[in-house]
């Protein structure tokens, strides 16, 4: 069933064009991510989902309804669509359990008790029961990004969208993250990606699409994309992303993707150990 349907977005910022022409469909229970050059538009389409951009034409159809028209409670719509960013956004006055308690009480109005319990329930999802009573700065950086998608689930959106998930993290704790996003893949959550990470990108296992300069260029598995007879656009971008993930990590990085094992169920045998 497809929850999600993007039809000819388009969007232009003082007369130039930052999406033109945008069309996917996300279905329940799937993970689409969305790879390409910096600046061409990955982070505007994702704000267009959620109404925090305004785009200048199309459709974007959300669990059935027509999101950029007028009557829309945005609110709302924000409230099913769980956003996850690359620096965290949490509040470092608060431990990870407030800080997943925060909506469910204020935005919710849910009894503490059981926002409480609700917000247990996700950390434990994370593997982060362990820390719930730790303030941010007592965590590491795959910690916190696990606190922030368990925040994102307690709200019990229709789909989650990550915004540079593993960006801010090193290779260590990027695996981590991806390692979540497999398993929350395994558990059919809708899920929506925007990274530069070649590895998140192959061990998550969605289709990828490649955007550049406002377009869907080419989409498909991610070894089949970047494989030998990839398209010279993603062909470039793919060197580019490879040589930055050789020097954070010189030593497994060095195998091209085009000579990768296929992912196991527990990851990618190919780029990096992590
Ligand atoms: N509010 C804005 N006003 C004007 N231009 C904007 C605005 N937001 C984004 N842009 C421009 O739109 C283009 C696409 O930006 P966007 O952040 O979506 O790219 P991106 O693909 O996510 O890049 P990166 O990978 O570097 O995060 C850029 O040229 C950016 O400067």
């Amino acid at each position: 069933m497809t929850l999600l349907s993007v039809q000819d977005l388009k969007l232009e910022y003082d007369g130039r064009i930052i999406l033109d022409g945008v069309s996917f469909d996300l279905a329940q229970g799937e993970l689409k991510v969305i790879m390409g050059p910096s600046g061409s538009g990955k982070s505007t389409l994702l704000r267009c989902l959620n109404r925090l951009a305004t785009p200048t034409g199309g459709r974007v159809v959300f669990e059935g309804r027509d999101v950029l028209g007028p009557g829309v409670d945005e609110r709302a719509l924000r409230q099913r669509i769980g956003f996850v960013f690359q620096n965290f956004a949490l509040y470092r006055h608060l431990t990870a359990l407030q800080n997943v308690t925060l909506a469910l009480r204020h935005l919710r109005r849910m009894p503490a008790a059981e926002a409480d319990e609700r917000a247990l329930r996700q950390l434990a999802r994370m593997d982060m029961q362990a820390h719930a009573h730790k303030y941010p700065a007592q965590l590491s950086g795959g910690q916190k990004q696990r606190v922030a998608i368990a925040r994102a689930l307690a709200m019990d959106p229709a789909v989650l969208f990550f915004d540079e998930p593993t960006s801010a993290l090193d290779p260590l704790m990027s695996r981590e993250v991806v390692n979540i996003l497999h398993q929350l893949r395994d558990e059919r959550v809708s899920m929506l990606c925007v990274t530069h990470d070649l590895y998140l990108a192959r061990a998550a296992g969605g289709r990828v699409m490649f955007l550049d300069e406002g377009r869907i260029h080419a989409e498909g598995e991610v070894d089949e994309l970047f494989g030998p007879n990839a398209d010279p656009r993603v062909r470039a971008f793919f060197h580019q992303e490879l040589r930055q993930a050789q020097t954070a990590q010189p030593i497994d990085a060095a195998q091209p993707m085009d000579q990768a094992q296929p992912a196991g169920p527990s990851g990618p045998a190919g780029l990096a150990e992590r």
